[in-house]
Protein backbone atom coordinates (compact mmCIF):
# COMPACT_ATOMS: atom_id res chain seq x y z
CA UNK A 1 0.00 0.00 0.00
CA UNK A 2 1.51 3.16 -0.73
CA UNK A 3 2.10 5.55 2.14
CA UNK A 4 -0.01 8.69 2.38
CA UNK A 5 -0.68 11.05 5.39
CA UNK A 6 -4.25 9.88 5.21
CA UNK A 7 -3.79 6.27 5.61
CA UNK A 8 -1.04 6.86 7.96
CA UNK A 9 -3.87 8.87 10.12
CA UNK A 10 -6.73 5.98 9.57
CA UNK A 11 -4.47 3.07 10.90
CA UNK A 12 -3.46 5.76 14.26
CA UNK A 13 -7.10 6.56 14.60
CA UNK A 14 -7.28 2.43 15.73
CA UNK A 15 -5.80 2.74 18.25
CA UNK A 16 -6.68 4.11 21.66
CA UNK A 17 -5.58 6.07 24.86
CA UNK A 18 -6.78 3.42 27.28
CA UNK A 19 -7.85 5.65 29.93
CA UNK A 20 -9.70 8.51 27.85
CA UNK A 21 -11.17 5.87 25.46
CA UNK A 22 -10.77 7.41 22.29
CA UNK A 23 -8.44 7.34 19.42
CA UNK A 24 -5.02 9.12 19.42
CA UNK A 25 -6.14 10.95 16.67
CA UNK A 26 -9.55 12.48 17.82
CA UNK A 27 -7.64 13.37 21.07
CA UNK A 28 -5.05 15.20 18.27
CA UNK A 29 -2.39 13.08 20.14
CA UNK A 30 -0.79 12.87 16.95
CA UNK A 31 1.47 15.55 16.00
CA UNK A 32 4.34 16.86 13.30
CA UNK A 33 3.26 14.03 11.47
CA UNK A 34 6.22 13.21 8.24
CA UNK A 35 5.80 10.96 5.51
CA UNK A 36 8.40 10.01 3.02
CA UNK A 37 8.00 6.34 0.58
CA UNK A 38 9.25 4.34 2.95
CA UNK A 39 9.41 6.02 6.21
CA UNK A 40 7.48 8.39 8.35
CA UNK A 41 8.19 9.85 12.42
CA UNK A 42 5.72 11.36 14.48
CA UNK A 43 5.52 12.75 17.94
CA UNK A 44 2.68 11.20 20.37
CA UNK A 45 2.01 13.41 22.79
CA UNK A 46 0.60 11.97 26.13
CA UNK A 47 -1.27 13.95 28.95
CA UNK A 48 1.48 13.05 31.47
CA UNK A 49 5.43 12.69 31.08
CA UNK A 50 4.16 9.86 34.37
CA UNK A 51 2.04 7.95 31.54
CA UNK A 52 2.06 4.69 32.53
CA UNK A 53 0.58 3.49 29.59
CA UNK A 54 3.17 4.99 27.52
CA UNK A 55 5.36 1.74 26.26
CA UNK A 56 1.94 -0.15 25.70
CA UNK A 57 0.26 3.11 23.23
CA UNK A 58 3.77 3.39 21.38
CA UNK A 59 3.40 -0.67 20.64
CA UNK A 60 -0.34 -0.45 19.56
CA UNK A 61 1.14 2.00 17.20
CA UNK A 62 3.31 0.21 15.49
CA UNK A 63 1.14 -2.63 15.76
CA UNK A 64 -1.45 -0.72 13.70
CA UNK A 65 1.32 0.67 11.22
CA UNK A 66 2.41 -2.65 10.68
CA UNK A 67 -0.91 -3.63 9.67
CA UNK A 68 -1.47 -1.68 7.19
CA UNK A 69 1.65 -0.87 5.42
CA UNK A 70 3.83 -4.12 6.45
CA UNK A 71 7.22 -4.62 8.07
CA UNK A 72 9.08 -2.23 5.64
CA UNK A 73 8.18 1.14 6.91
CA UNK A 74 10.30 2.57 9.10
CA UNK A 75 8.72 4.10 11.74
CA UNK A 76 10.17 6.70 14.22
CA UNK A 77 7.98 7.72 16.74
CA UNK A 78 8.82 10.49 19.31
CA UNK A 79 6.52 9.60 22.96
CA UNK A 80 6.05 13.05 24.50
CA UNK A 81 3.65 14.95 27.05
CA UNK A 82 1.87 17.89 27.72
CA UNK A 83 0.00 18.13 30.63
CA UNK A 84 -3.57 18.80 30.49
CA UNK A 85 -5.72 20.77 32.62
CA UNK A 86 -9.61 21.83 32.72
CA UNK A 87 -9.10 24.91 35.17
CA UNK A 88 -11.18 27.78 34.18
CA UNK A 89 -9.73 31.09 33.47
CA UNK A 90 -8.81 32.92 36.87
CA UNK A 91 -6.41 35.58 37.92
CA UNK A 92 -4.54 33.57 40.39
CA UNK A 93 -1.70 30.90 39.45
CA UNK A 94 -2.80 31.19 35.30
CA UNK A 95 0.53 29.53 34.35
CA UNK A 96 -0.15 26.38 37.47
CA UNK A 97 -2.11 23.83 35.11
CA UNK A 98 -3.54 21.46 38.20
CA UNK A 99 -3.34 22.35 41.60
CA UNK A 100 -3.74 19.07 43.59
CA UNK A 101 -4.48 18.46 47.11
CA UNK A 102 -3.07 16.20 48.67
CA UNK A 103 -5.48 14.99 52.30
CA UNK A 104 -5.93 13.17 55.52
CA UNK A 105 -8.08 12.82 58.22
CA UNK A 106 -6.03 11.40 61.00
CA UNK A 107 -2.73 13.36 61.54
CA UNK A 108 0.92 11.39 61.80
CA UNK A 109 -0.57 9.00 58.59
CA UNK A 110 2.26 9.63 56.21
CA UNK A 111 0.75 12.80 54.58
CA UNK A 112 3.79 14.84 54.14
CA UNK A 113 5.82 12.00 53.25
CA UNK A 114 3.62 10.74 51.05
CA UNK A 115 3.54 14.56 49.69
CA UNK A 116 6.81 14.91 49.51
CA UNK A 117 7.73 11.43 47.39
CA UNK A 118 5.02 12.05 44.72
CA UNK A 119 5.99 15.24 44.19
CA UNK A 120 9.69 14.57 43.60
CA UNK A 121 8.30 11.47 41.70
CA UNK A 122 6.49 13.45 39.20
CA UNK A 123 9.75 15.93 38.94
CA UNK A 124 11.36 13.29 38.08
CA UNK A 125 8.56 12.02 35.32
CA UNK A 126 9.46 15.30 33.67
CA UNK A 127 6.74 17.46 35.03
CA UNK A 128 7.49 20.95 36.39
CA UNK A 129 5.75 20.35 40.05
CA UNK A 130 5.39 22.79 42.88
CA UNK A 131 4.53 21.52 46.59
CA UNK A 132 2.91 24.41 49.38
CA UNK A 133 3.62 23.05 53.18
CA UNK A 134 -0.21 24.19 54.25
CA UNK A 135 0.20 22.52 57.09
CA UNK A 136 1.08 25.60 58.77
CA UNK A 137 1.10 24.93 62.89
CA UNK A 138 3.66 21.81 61.87
CA UNK A 139 4.94 22.46 58.68
CA UNK A 140 7.53 19.68 57.88
CA UNK A 141 8.12 19.79 54.22
CA UNK A 142 11.68 21.70 54.60
CA UNK A 143 13.46 18.70 56.81
CA UNK A 144 11.76 16.17 54.62
CA UNK A 145 13.64 18.24 51.62
CA UNK A 146 16.76 19.26 53.78
CA UNK A 147 16.62 23.05 53.63
CA UNK A 148 15.67 24.00 56.90
CA UNK A 149 18.12 26.79 56.58
CA UNK A 150 16.77 28.12 53.36
CA UNK A 151 15.35 31.26 53.03
CA UNK A 152 13.36 32.34 50.11
CA UNK A 153 14.52 35.44 48.24
CA UNK A 154 11.86 38.27 47.77
CA UNK A 155 11.63 40.95 44.96
CA UNK A 156 9.77 43.86 43.84
CA UNK A 157 7.53 44.13 41.46
CA UNK A 158 4.63 47.00 40.87
CA UNK A 159 5.41 47.86 44.37
CA UNK A 160 4.52 44.48 45.71
CA UNK A 161 6.69 42.01 47.55
CA UNK A 162 6.97 38.95 45.19
CA UNK A 163 8.28 35.84 47.11
CA UNK A 164 10.69 33.38 44.85
CA UNK A 165 9.86 29.59 46.15
CA UNK A 166 13.14 27.37 47.18
CA UNK A 167 13.57 25.05 45.09
CA UNK A 168 14.97 21.53 46.00
CA UNK A 169 15.37 17.85 44.05
CA UNK A 170 13.11 19.69 40.67
CA UNK A 171 10.58 20.67 43.03
CA UNK A 172 9.88 24.35 43.30
CA UNK A 173 8.61 24.73 47.54
CA UNK A 174 6.42 27.11 50.02
CA UNK A 175 6.23 26.68 53.65
CA UNK A 176 5.83 28.88 56.74
CA UNK A 177 8.86 27.25 58.03
CA UNK A 178 11.03 29.16 55.87
CA UNK A 179 9.51 32.13 57.58
CA UNK A 180 9.88 31.16 60.87
CA UNK A 181 12.34 29.95 63.75
CA UNK A 182 11.99 26.16 63.68
CA UNK A 183 12.11 26.25 67.37
CA UNK A 184 9.25 28.75 67.67
CA UNK A 185 5.77 27.52 68.72
CA UNK A 186 3.56 29.75 66.82
CA UNK A 187 0.38 29.58 67.53
CA UNK A 188 -1.64 30.84 64.46
CA UNK A 189 -5.57 31.53 64.76
CA UNK A 190 -7.54 29.56 61.74
CA UNK A 191 -7.88 33.68 60.20
CA UNK A 192 -3.66 34.35 60.15
CA UNK A 193 -2.94 30.40 59.15
CA UNK A 194 -5.54 31.19 56.29
CA UNK A 195 -4.46 34.15 55.24
CA UNK A 196 -0.81 32.53 55.49
CA UNK A 197 -1.80 30.10 52.41
CA UNK A 198 -3.33 32.98 50.73
CA UNK A 199 0.01 34.72 50.79
CA UNK A 200 1.76 31.59 49.32
CA UNK A 201 -0.94 31.70 46.56
CA UNK A 202 -1.23 34.73 45.35
CA UNK A 203 2.46 36.43 46.63
CA UNK A 204 4.45 33.31 45.43
CA UNK A 205 5.91 33.13 42.11
CA UNK A 206 5.23 30.03 40.94
CA UNK A 207 5.61 30.55 37.01
CA UNK A 208 4.29 27.85 35.07
CA UNK A 209 3.97 24.33 36.60
CA UNK A 210 2.19 20.52 35.62
CA UNK A 211 1.19 20.12 39.28
CA UNK A 212 0.72 21.73 42.38
CA UNK A 213 0.45 19.89 45.07
CA UNK A 214 -0.98 21.40 48.55
CA UNK A 215 0.05 19.39 51.73
CA UNK A 216 -3.04 20.47 53.67
CA UNK A 217 -2.85 19.97 57.94
CA UNK A 218 -5.32 16.74 59.05
CA UNK A 219 -8.83 17.24 59.70
CA UNK A 220 -10.85 19.27 58.35
CA UNK A 221 -10.29 22.88 58.89
CA UNK A 222 -10.77 26.75 57.96
CA UNK A 223 -7.35 25.81 55.65
CA UNK A 224 -9.61 23.49 53.33
CA UNK A 225 -12.48 26.25 53.11
CA UNK A 226 -9.63 28.59 52.16
CA UNK A 227 -7.58 26.78 49.89
CA UNK A 228 -11.38 25.36 47.78
CA UNK A 229 -12.55 29.23 47.74
CA UNK A 230 -9.22 30.75 46.77
CA UNK A 231 -8.36 28.82 43.95
CA UNK A 232 -9.67 26.09 41.08
CA UNK A 233 -8.66 22.54 42.68
CA UNK A 234 -8.26 19.53 40.22
CA UNK A 235 -9.01 17.17 42.89
CA UNK A 236 -8.17 15.81 46.17
CA UNK A 237 -5.86 12.67 46.83
CA UNK A 238 -6.72 10.77 50.39
CA UNK A 239 -3.61 9.48 52.47
CA UNK A 240 -4.55 6.87 55.47
CA UNK A 241 -3.73 4.25 57.15
CA UNK A 242 -5.53 0.86 56.77
CA UNK A 243 -6.47 1.26 60.57
CA UNK A 244 -9.61 1.99 60.97
CA UNK A 245 -9.08 5.14 63.40
CA UNK A 246 -7.81 6.58 60.55
CA UNK A 247 -10.22 5.27 58.15
CA UNK A 248 -12.69 6.65 60.28
CA UNK A 249 -11.07 10.43 59.78
CA UNK A 250 -9.94 9.96 55.75
CA UNK A 251 -14.22 9.23 55.52
CA UNK A 252 -14.66 12.55 57.50
CA UNK A 253 -12.47 14.55 54.73
CA UNK A 254 -13.67 12.63 52.20
CA UNK A 255 -17.08 13.41 52.19
CA UNK A 256 -16.27 17.01 53.02
CA UNK A 257 -14.66 17.89 49.50
CA UNK A 258 -18.16 15.65 48.40
CA UNK A 259 -20.70 18.18 49.75
CA UNK A 260 -22.43 19.49 46.96
CA UNK A 261 -21.08 23.36 48.15
CA UNK A 262 -17.52 22.02 47.78
CA UNK A 263 -17.70 19.36 45.40
CA UNK A 264 -13.81 18.79 44.48
CA UNK A 265 -13.12 15.57 42.54
CA UNK A 266 -11.61 12.77 44.74
CA UNK A 267 -8.55 11.74 42.78
CA UNK A 268 -7.98 8.78 44.51
CA UNK A 269 -6.99 6.84 48.21
CA UNK A 270 -3.43 6.34 49.31
CA UNK A 271 -2.91 3.26 51.78
CA UNK A 272 -0.06 4.47 53.69
CA UNK A 273 1.71 2.27 55.69
CA UNK A 274 -0.12 -0.50 54.19
CA UNK A 275 2.39 -3.11 55.48
CA UNK A 276 5.66 -3.91 57.04
CA UNK A 277 8.27 -5.50 54.75
CA UNK A 278 11.73 -6.17 55.63
CA UNK A 279 14.12 -4.19 52.84
CA UNK A 280 15.97 -7.45 52.80
CA UNK A 281 13.09 -9.76 52.52
CA UNK A 282 10.95 -7.60 50.28
CA UNK A 283 8.05 -10.79 49.34
CA UNK A 284 7.53 -10.96 53.39
CA UNK A 285 4.45 -8.76 54.40
CA UNK A 286 3.27 -8.39 57.48
CA UNK A 287 -0.33 -6.07 57.79
CA UNK A 288 0.92 -4.25 61.37
CA UNK A 289 -2.35 -2.01 60.69
CA UNK A 290 -5.02 -4.23 58.89
CA UNK A 291 -4.86 -5.54 55.48
CA UNK A 292 -6.93 -3.30 52.13
CA UNK A 293 -8.37 -1.04 54.83
CA UNK A 294 -7.47 2.01 52.06
CA UNK A 295 -8.88 -0.35 49.03
CA UNK A 296 -11.76 -1.28 50.54
CA UNK A 297 -12.36 2.90 51.68
CA UNK A 298 -12.33 3.51 47.76
CA UNK A 299 -14.27 1.35 46.96
CA UNK A 300 -16.84 2.30 49.58
CA UNK A 301 -16.88 5.41 48.06
CA UNK A 302 -16.17 4.44 44.57
CA UNK A 303 -13.28 6.27 44.08
CA UNK A 304 -9.67 5.24 42.25
CA UNK A 305 -7.35 3.13 44.57
CA UNK A 306 -3.98 4.74 44.30
CA UNK A 307 -1.63 2.40 45.38
CA UNK A 308 -0.20 1.29 48.94
CA UNK A 309 2.87 2.44 50.52
CA UNK A 310 4.84 0.00 52.64
CA UNK A 311 6.14 1.11 56.27
CA UNK A 312 10.07 0.73 56.11
CA UNK A 313 12.29 2.06 58.22
CA UNK A 314 14.13 3.79 55.21
CA UNK A 315 11.17 5.67 54.71
CA UNK A 316 11.27 7.03 58.30
CA UNK A 317 14.96 8.07 57.85
CA UNK A 318 14.57 9.37 54.78
CA UNK A 319 12.28 12.04 55.90
CA UNK A 320 14.39 12.91 58.62
CA UNK A 321 17.62 13.28 56.76
CA UNK A 322 16.03 15.29 54.11
CA UNK A 323 16.48 12.74 51.17
CA UNK A 324 13.13 11.54 49.30
CA UNK A 325 12.58 7.74 50.16
CA UNK A 326 11.77 7.64 46.31
CA UNK A 327 15.37 8.52 44.99
CA UNK A 328 16.48 5.02 47.03
CA UNK A 329 16.10 2.11 45.02
CA UNK A 330 14.13 -0.77 45.90
CA UNK A 331 10.76 -1.18 47.05
CA UNK A 332 10.08 2.58 48.27
CA UNK A 333 11.16 4.11 45.07
CA UNK A 334 8.84 1.41 43.18
CA UNK A 335 5.95 2.37 45.12
CA UNK A 336 6.43 5.98 44.73
CA UNK A 337 6.65 5.93 41.19
CA UNK A 338 3.73 3.83 40.93
CA UNK A 339 1.88 6.23 42.75
CA UNK A 340 3.22 9.01 40.44
CA UNK A 341 1.93 7.22 37.87
CA UNK A 342 -1.80 7.01 39.60
CA UNK A 343 -1.92 10.10 40.05
CA UNK A 344 -0.89 12.17 37.05
CA UNK A 345 -3.39 9.31 35.31
CA UNK A 346 -6.74 10.42 37.43
CA UNK A 347 -5.88 13.67 36.59
CA UNK A 348 -5.97 13.23 32.81
CA UNK A 349 -9.13 11.19 33.13
CA UNK A 350 -10.82 14.34 35.29
CA UNK A 351 -9.53 16.25 33.27
CA UNK A 352 -11.22 15.00 30.03
CA UNK A 353 -13.90 13.88 31.56
CA UNK A 354 -15.00 15.97 34.33
CA UNK A 355 -16.37 20.38 34.42
CA UNK A 356 -14.50 22.73 34.90
CA UNK A 357 -12.53 23.31 37.66
CA UNK A 358 -13.83 26.22 38.86
CA UNK A 359 -13.08 27.96 42.43
CA UNK A 360 -16.26 27.48 45.13
CA UNK A 361 -18.37 29.54 45.97
CA UNK A 362 -19.25 28.47 49.68
CA UNK A 363 -22.12 30.91 51.25
CA UNK A 364 -21.62 31.53 55.56
N1 LIG B 1 5.49 4.53 54.77
C1 LIG B 1 6.18 4.89 55.84
N2 LIG B 1 7.14 4.09 56.39
C2 LIG B 1 7.83 4.47 57.50
N3 LIG B 1 7.64 5.63 58.14
C3 LIG B 1 6.71 6.48 57.63
C4 LIG B 1 5.95 6.16 56.47
N4 LIG B 1 5.13 7.22 56.19
C5 LIG B 1 5.36 8.14 57.15
N5 LIG B 1 6.31 7.70 58.03
C6 LIG B 1 6.81 8.40 59.21
O1 LIG B 1 5.68 8.66 60.06
C7 LIG B 1 5.79 9.94 60.66
C8 LIG B 1 4.57 10.81 60.29
O2 LIG B 1 4.64 11.09 58.89
P1 LIG B 1 4.20 12.48 58.27
O3 LIG B 1 4.82 13.62 59.00
O4 LIG B 1 4.37 12.39 56.83
O5 LIG B 1 2.65 12.43 58.64
P2 LIG B 1 1.52 13.52 58.45
O6 LIG B 1 0.26 12.76 58.18
O7 LIG B 1 1.92 14.52 57.44
O8 LIG B 1 1.48 14.16 59.85
P3 LIG B 1 0.84 15.57 60.35
O9 LIG B 1 0.20 16.22 59.18
O10 LIG B 1 -0.11 15.16 61.41
O11 LIG B 1 2.00 16.35 60.84
C9 LIG B 1 7.12 10.51 60.20
O12 LIG B 1 8.10 10.21 61.16
C10 LIG B 1 7.41 9.75 58.90
O13 LIG B 1 8.81 9.64 58.65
Amino acid sequence: MTVTREKVLAALSRVEDPDLKKDLVTLGMIQGLEVASDAISFKVVLTTPACPLKEVIKNNCLEALREDFGDSLKVNILMTANVTTARADGPLLPKVKNIVAIASGKGGVGKSTTASNLAVALALSGAKVGLIDADISGPSIPTMFNVEAEQPSVRQEDGKNIIMPVEQYGVKLMSIGFLTPAEAAVVWRGPMASSALKQFISDVDWGELDYLLIDLPPGTSDIHLTMVQTVPVTGVVIVTTPQKVALADATKGLTMFRQPQINVPILGVVENMAYFTPEELPENKYYLFGKDGGLKLAERFEVPFLGGIPIVQSIRESGDSGYPAVFKSGVTEGAYRDLAESVARQIAIRNASKNKTEVVQVNP
